[in-house]
């Protein structure tokens, strides 16, 4: 099985002159296709480890593999293009953009890249048509729910084809209802597109194998 996600003996300090360390030799695997949960008491440092597979944050020391390549002496913009390629994000609070509409949210991440446009635009219809907001593409993300925004922000982090996404406390914002759905959402993107996920969870919903922060 090919790991889309491997970090070796990954350490995490914080701070100059007083110092605390958050992660302690992290070692783990996140297999491609597969559901994986982060759990841990708050403050245990979830959040931290999740930035950190995402290249978002570098470790203090300690190694992170993303699909197969050694992120450690990477430079930023190369690292970009890969993070950009292989990661896409779900947070808590989703971070769509207010002035845009659904559409062009959707088709942010990939602007990055010089992707074929005329593709790029049928796969976020697609998405949106999966995701049940087709409809609502041309609105502004300001007149859709807590939910629907949500779902916005899985289609966006589903745009460039990623082989894993991240998503940190992706229900933490919703009720009971939209979050199931969310996570419905999750099984299905997994089974149809073979995206592994890693969601850091507080709730009680978790999903597939649990990675559990000390
Ligand atoms: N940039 C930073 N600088 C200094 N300390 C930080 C930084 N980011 C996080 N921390 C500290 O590291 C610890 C772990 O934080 P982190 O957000 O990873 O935990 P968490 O498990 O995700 O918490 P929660 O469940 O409350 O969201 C906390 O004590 C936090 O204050």
């Amino acid at each position: 099985m090919h790991n889309v996600i491997e970090l070796i003996g990954v350490n995490k300090t914080y701070g100059t002159r007083v110092k605390s360390q958050i992660l302690h030799d992290i070692n783990l695997e996140i297999e491609e296709h597969s559901i994986n949960s982060v759990v841990g008491a708050s403050g245990s440092g979830k959040t931290t480890l999740l930035n950190i597979m995402g290249t978002l944050d570098r470790p203090t020391s300690g190694e992170v593999i993303i699909d197969g390549a050694n992120t450690k002496n990477m430079t930023q913009r190369k690292l970009a293009k890969l993070r950009n390629q292989a990661i896409g994000f779900i947070f808590q609070f989703h971070f769509l953009l207010q002035e845009f509409n659904v559409f062009d949210n959707v088709l942010m991440p990939s602007q990055i890249q010089r992707n074929n446009q005329f593709e790029v635009k049928e796969r976020a219809n697609h998405l949106l048509d999966m995701l049940g907001l087709y409809k609502y593409r041309r609105s502004n993300v300001l007149d859709l729910s807590g939910g629907q925004q949500q779902r916005v922000a899985i289609a966006r982090s589903l745009i460039n084809n990623p082989k894993i996404i991240l998503a940190d406390e992706p229900t933490g914002n919703l009720d009971l209802h939209s979050s199931e759905d969310v996570y419905n959402i999750f099984e299905q993107v997994n089974k149809e597109y073979g995206v592994a996920f890693v969601i850091v969870t507080h709730d009680k919903h978790l999903a597939g194998r649990v990675i559990k922060i000390p």
